[in-house]
C-alpha cells in the first residue's frame, strides 16, 4: 500500500506527544498551542488561560495523545508561526459497550482539524491512515468518532452505529406519565455531580449498548464547574434520583434560558439515568418545575421510552435525528468474536476494507450462547459481501442489514441472509450513546 504521508513528508512533519495539564510542567506551552489551533479550526473563540488550564488538566487525565502537523523550516513575516499546528488530531482509549455488557476498548478519535490554507493535501488522510494502522498494532478492534459532515469518514471505513435527536418537550398541562414514581427526586447542589456523575455513568456504561466511557470534561459539564467559555458555568441546577431503597440511581442537570427566551424554557445539559424508574422520575420531576412552558435536550435517544410513557406522546416535538456514533473496525475476527449474539445463526462474510486493515472473509457461527467462533472462510461462498463501513453500522444493531440490502450496500448472496444478520447483530436494548466526544 502507498504511504499516504508520502507527498508531504517534504513539507510538513508530524509530531505525536501527550496531554501536560499543569502549566508549570514541560510540553504545557506546546499543548496550549494545540488547543488553540483546535479552536481555530472549528471557529471557536481564543481560549484564555483558565480554559487551556482547565482543559489540558481534563485531557492529562483522558491520557489523550495529541497529534500536530507542522510546516517544515520558515513561515512568512506575521503569519501564525511554524509552532502552531496547520493540522491537528487527538486521540484516547475508553471502552463501549458492545451488547449484553461486553465491553470493547476502542480508539476514540477527536479535534481532527486542518488549517483552510492546508486543506486538501491529504493531511487528514495521512493523520489517520497512520493512527489507525497503529491503533491495530497496538492490537484494537475498534476505533470511534462523532462526525462534523456525514461525507469525510465513510472513505476510512467508518460506519453510523448509532443516532440520537433533539427533542422539545411540552411541560404544560398535558405533560402526564403513565404510572406512579418508583423512587423520590430531591434538587441538589450541581457540584456533588462532580462526585456523583461518574458514578451513576458508570452503571449506565455496564447496561448500555453503544454507550462510550465518558471522559474526564462530562462531571465539569453537568457540574457548572465549565461552561462553553471555560468559565464556571452558574445557571446549571441539578435533580437526583433515589431508588426505594434510598439508593442514587440517576441524575439530570439542566440550565434556565432566561425570561427572555419564550416558551421559558429549561434545557438539559446532561441526563444519566441507570434504571427504568429513574429515568421516568426524572422526566416526570422535570415536567413538574413551576413557571417552565418547555423542556429541550439535544442528545435524546430515537427510541426513547418516555414517548411511550408520557398519556399524550404528541408532547414531545422531535426534530433532526442525526448520526451519533461512528465506528471502524480495525480486525474483524476480533471485533465479531468480541459480540455476544442471542440468536444461533451462521454466516459467511465477505468484508471489503479499502485501507486494508480488516478486509477477508469470515463465518461467524453463532448457537445463541456466550461464545461465537469465527474463523477464516476464504474461499468459500459468502453468504453477504459488504464493506467494513457497513459492518461497523450493523455492529450495535441500531442500522438493518435489510435496509442496507435494500441501499444497494450490502449485497445479500444468499436469499434471507441480511435478516439473519439482523437478528444475529440484535441487542438486549436500542443502542444509544451519550458521550460525544
Ligand atoms: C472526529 C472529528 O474531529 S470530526 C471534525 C472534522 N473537522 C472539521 O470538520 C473541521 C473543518 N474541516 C477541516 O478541518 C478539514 O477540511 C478536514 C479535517 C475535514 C479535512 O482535512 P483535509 O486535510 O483537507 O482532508 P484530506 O485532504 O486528507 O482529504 C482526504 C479525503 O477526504 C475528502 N474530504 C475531506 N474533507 C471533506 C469534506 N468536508 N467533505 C467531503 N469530503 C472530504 C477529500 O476530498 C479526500 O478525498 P479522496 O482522498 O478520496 O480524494
Amino acid at each position: 500500500m502507498a504511504d499516504p504521508n508520502e507527498r508531504n513528508l517534504e513539507k510538513y512533519s508530524v509530531q505525536r506527544f501527550p496531554a501536560v495539564g499543569n502549566p508549570d510542567d514541560a510540553g504545557y506551552g506546546r499543548c496550549a498551542t494545540w488547543v488553540q489551533a483546535v479552536s481555530h479550526g472549528f471557529h471557536q473563540q481564543r481560549r484564555d488561560d483558565e480554559y487551556l488550564a482547565k482543559t489540558l488538566a481534563a485531557y492529562q487525565t483522558d491520557q489523550r495523545q495529541l497529534t500536530g502537523v507542522y510546516v517544515n523550516g520558515s513561515v512568512p513575516d506575521h503569519s501564525l508561526g511554524a509552532d502552531v499546528p496547520v493540522a491537528t488530531y487527538a486521540t484516547m482509549r475508553k471502552t463501549l459497550n458492545i451488547g449484553f455488557g461486553r465491553q470493547l476498548e476502542s480508539n476514540l478519535v477527536t479535534a481532527v482539524t486542518v488549517r483552510g490554507t492546508h486543506r486538501r493535501n491529504g493531511i487528514l488522510r495521512g493523520m489517520i491512515t497512520a493512527d489507525l494502522e497503529s491503533a491495530k498494532d497496538d492490537g484494537l478492534a475498534m476505533a470511534a468518532l462523532t462526525a462534523s459532515e456525514g461525507s469525510i469518514y465513510g472513505r476510512f471505513g467508518f460506519g453510523v452505529a448509532t443516532f440520537e435527536r433533539s427533542i422539545k418537550v411540552d411541560a404544560g398541562p398535558r405533560f402526564r406519565l403513565r404510572g406512579e414514581p418508583e423512587g423520590t427526586v430531591e434538587v441538589a447542589d450541581p457540584a456533588v455531580l462532580l462526585d456523583v456523575a461518574p458514578k451513576v455513568f458508570e452503571r449506565v456504561q455496564r447496561l448500555s449498548p453503544g454507550s462510550i466511557d465518558r471522559q474526564e470534561y462530562y462531571r465539569l459539564v453537568a457540574s457548572g464547574s465549565i461552561g462553553h467559555d471555560g468559565k464556571p458555568d452558574t445557571s446549571v441546577r441539578c435533580a437526583l434520583h433515589y431508588d426505594l431503597s434510598g439508593a442514587l440511581d440517576g441524575y439530570v442537570s439542566y440550565r434556565f434560558k432566561g425570561w427572555e427566551h419564550k416558551p421559558y424554557t429549561m434545557e438539559i445539559v446532561d441526563f444519566v439515568a441507570a434504571t427504568n424508574a429513574g429515568y421516568l422520575d426524572l422526566w416526570r420531576f422535570l415536567g413538574s418545575i413551576d413557571l417552565i412552558d418547555e423542556i429541550t435536550w439535544a442528545e435524546a435517544p430515537v427510541d426513547d421510552p418516555l414517548a411511550w410513557a408520557l398519556e399524550d406522546p404528541r408532547c414531545i416535538d422531535a426534530s433532526e435525528i442525526r448520526d451519533m456514533l461512528w465506528l471502524r473496525i480495525l480486525d474483524t475476527p476480533a471485533a465479531l468474536q468480541a459480540r455476544r449474539y442471542a440468536t444461533a445463526g451462521r454466516l459467511v462474510l465477505d468484508v471489503a476494507d479499502p485501507l486494508g486493515l480488516a478486509g477477508g472473509t469470515w463465518v461467524l457461527e453463532s448457537d445463541g450462547g456466550a461464545a461465537a467462533v469465527v474463523r477464516d472462510a476464504a474461499g468459500e461462498t459468502p453468504d453477504l459481501s459488504l464493506d467494513v463501513a457497513d459492518l461497523a453500522s450493523i455492529y450495535l444493531g441500531a442500522v438493518s442489514p435489510v435496509t442496507l440490502a435494500a441501499a444497494g450496500r450490502i449485497n445479500e448472496k444468499r436469499p434471507g441472509a441480511a435478516l439473519e444478520a439482523q437478528q444475529l447483530f440484535a441487542v438486549e436494548r436500542s443502542a444509544h450513546c451519550l458521550t460525544h466526544f
